[in-house]
């Protein structure tokens, strides 16, 4: 087994880890590896940046750590213990859990106010009747988190009548409300222009520094890399380079 790449600091605990990930597609007969044995390890509070060039596999990395995806080979570990091979539903219910999701094209539901949008993973977590229960609660957690983002004018607005600042700020809300270990972001300056991307960037470096998130984060621009602590530089699926940002 490989090791794992050293963390930022000798005394940060491995919160999320993945060791010798193997993944390939299939195109026709074709079996196209994506990641050839790549090894990583995220300290709790720590803020990472993957990057590399379009098809390097940075969201392939991303969906394999956040259990969105299986590895063909190789482990994805949480606190020490892998979780990459359980039962799928311990797996769904451990990444809504665990993880928030914030994504380039934010995948708001159009049809539903912000407040709407953003009580969705907590519907999800629970029975009608419980969501029933707490329907009160739920809404004011979603307006806490709207307001932290600055959204509290847009509660009742639906995704088509705002900015893409703003829908990014509401997808960040909704990655938050349920309070996950793990951020995982990936391009979510991909879609904005150079200024907004760079107000959701301090956005996320607050939340980091703050609130000691965990956050990774997916981009193919380095000056928007180097703002985390550390970087992970992929390359046809191997890691070239890890750095420390400046
Ligand atoms: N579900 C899939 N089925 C088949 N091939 C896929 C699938 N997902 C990704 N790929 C292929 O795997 C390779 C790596 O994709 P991935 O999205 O991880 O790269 P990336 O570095 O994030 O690229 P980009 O910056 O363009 O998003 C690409 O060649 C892509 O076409």
């Amino acid at each position: 087994m490989s090791e794992i790449l050293p963390m930022r600091t000798e005394t940060a605990q491995v919160h999320l880890g993945a060791i010798a990930l193997d993944k390939a597609y299939r195109k026709g007969q074709h079996r196209v590896p994506v990641l050839r044995g790549v090894d990583v390890s995220i300290g709790r509070g720590e803020f990472l940046s993957i990057v590399g060039q379009s098809g390097s596999g940075k969201s392939t990395l991303l969906h394999l750590l956040g259990l969105l995806d299986t590895p063909d080979m190789g482990e994805v570990r949480l606190e020490g213990q892998r979780i990459d091979d359980l039962p799928q539903t311990t797996r769904d219910e451990l990444r809504n859990r665990i993880f928030g999701f914030v994504f380039q094209f934010y995948h708001l539901l159009p049809e539903l106010t912000l407040l709407e949008n953003v009580i969705t993973p907590l519907l999800i977590r629970c029975s009608p009747l419980e969501y029933w229960r707490q329907r009160k609660n739920f809404r004011s957690q979603a307006m806490e988190v709207l307001e932290k983002m600055g959204l509290a004018h847009r509660i009742h607005h639906r995704p088509s009548e705002l900015s893409g600042g703003e829908m990014q700020r509401a997808a960040i809300a909704r990655a938050l409300i349920g309070k996950p270990e793990v951020l995982l972001a990936d391009e979510p300056t991909g879609n904005l222009d150079a200024r907004t991307g760079q107000e959701i960037i301090d956005l996320l470096s607050e939340l980091n520094e703050r609130e000691k998130l965990t956050i990774i984060m997916v981009t193919h621009d380095d000056s928007i890399a180097r703002q985390a602590e550390r970087i992970v530089r992929l390359s046809e699926g191997r890691i070239q380079a890890l750095e420390e940002a400046a």
